[in-house]
């Protein structure tokens, strides 16, 4: 499992705003929100830690509790500087946790697949950080301006966060640091310290730290073109199967059919919404259920699919996103599904918050061919179509 930390204890000084700059509103949501929101939906993430500054806490946990995460978070007051604010912030993470992200919540433009990467090659390297190749030369100067030296730049990058760990190794890294009383600008800088070598995993240009005020201003920028993109209609198309086994329930569209034969599965094994919620997290470009509900968490033991549902609707509000409409097509052989059509598309529709004519179901033999026609499992298609939720 895994915990991302987000750092939003600081001061802000550098922008020179009144607020922390982690409040300030970017089109249309807190700085900050960003930076959780990306970071909540990453692959493993189960619980979040922010650090707040001790008077901010409460301000803090407000926002969180706004985006009505799926996942559990907390809040910890910060230190006087960030590498403290991490440290408090290890005390609480749990320990059940076998991998932990640290994450900027000044860093509202960092992607949710970068902190999939980050973690990938943090399983491989214990430890791994988002970073791009500086592009400007770099020199050294010394306290009156005079230059003394020229690295070369091609060994040269800008380290931006997620930077991905191995609980065990982050953990014994903030504790050599405080015994040695080092303090270092970024959480790799205090792994390298005990000798491991930590893999770059390429980060973007755009994942920008908001610092000065025209950092702000680019991030507006960009955000606008992303937004551009959400509010064009964008299509998903989701598949998925399961074999028919004694001894299960029959479950489609979270209505239990009576039948000889049910579907197997980690959850109840409702095929058809499988195949709907990886069309949604297609569409609005944000992986798919094996990445938000993973069958190694023993969480999703036999849970409802339409409970999963509810969530996925959730997942897709907080992205910006609301669904236009969802076709789907159930493939079984038997037994016949058209008395239970009607049942499946309401009860889509509530789960997702649409009116019914938006869920279409529908249902085909395959002429007893192939793994449905013979009875030995179904399949499901589905495509879903999304666009940017009004603000
Ligand atoms: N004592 C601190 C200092 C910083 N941070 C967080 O670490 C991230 C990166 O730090 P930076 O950009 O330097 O933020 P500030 O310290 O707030 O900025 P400044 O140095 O301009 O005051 C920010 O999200 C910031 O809120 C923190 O949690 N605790
Ligand atoms: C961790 C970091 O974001 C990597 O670039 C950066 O080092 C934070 O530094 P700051 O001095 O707190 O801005």
């Amino acid at each position: 499992m895994v915990c991302v930390i987000i750092a939003a204890a600081g001061q802000g000084k550098r922008m020179g705003s009144s607020v922390n700059k982690v409040f300030l509103p970017l089109a249309g949501k807190s700085v900050l929100a960003y930076s959780v929101l990306a970071a909540s939906t990453a692959r493993g993430v189960t619980h979040i830690v922010v650090t707040a500054a001790p008077e901010e806490t409460a301000t803090v946990s407000r926002l969180l509790a706004e985006l009505a995460l799926t996942i559990s978070w907390q809040v910890v007051a910060g230190g006087s500087e960030r590498q403290y604010s991490i440290a408090n912030a290890l005390n609480v993470v749990p320990d059940n946790m076998d991998m932990i992200i640290v994450h900027d919540g000044a860093r509202p433009l960092a992607q949710t697949a970068l902190f999939d990467q980050a973690v990938a090659a943090a399983r491989q390297h214990q430890a791994a950080i988002a970073a791009v190749p500086v592009k400007d030369t770099i020199k050294a100067a010394d306290d009156t301006g005079l230059v003394t030296g020229t690295p070369d730049r091609r060994t040269l990058w800008a380290v931006q966060t997620p930077q991905a760990f191995s609980a065990k190794v982050l953990r014994s890294a903030y504790q050599q640091a405080a015994q040695d009383g080092y303090l270092g600008t970024d959480d790799a800088a205090l792994v390298e310290r005990l000798g491991i070598t930590v893999k770059l995993v390429p980060g973007s240009y755009e994942n920008l730290k908001i610092t000065t005020p025209e950092d702000l201003r680019l991030a507006e920028v960009l955000l606008a073109k992303e937004q551009e993109v959400k509010t064009m209609i964008r299509s998903g198309i989701g598949y998925d199967v399961h074999r028919l086994v004694p001894e299960r329930k029959l479950i489609l569209g979270g209505v239990e059919i009576p039948y000889t034969l049910g579907l197997d599965g980690h959850s109840d094994a409702d095929v058809l919404l499988h195949a709907i919620k990886d069309a949604l997290l297609g569409a609005a470009g944000l992986g798919d259920i094996g990445r938000h509900f993973p069958d190694t968490d023993g969480r999703y033991k036999g849970i409802s699919s339409l409970k999963l549902l509810v969530e996925v609707g959730a997942i897709l509000n907080r992205h910006g996103y609301c669904v236009n409409n969802i076709d789907a097509t159930i493939v079984a052989q038997k037994p016949k599904l058209a008395p239970y059509i009607a049942q499946m598309n309401q009860n889509i529709a509530e789960a997702l918050q649409l009116t019914v004519g938006q869920v279409n179901v529908k249902a085909t033999t395959t002429e007893g061919l192939g793994f449905a026609g013979q009875g030995q499992g179904m399949a499901a298609y589905a495509t879903a179509s999304i666009t940017a939720a009004k603000i």
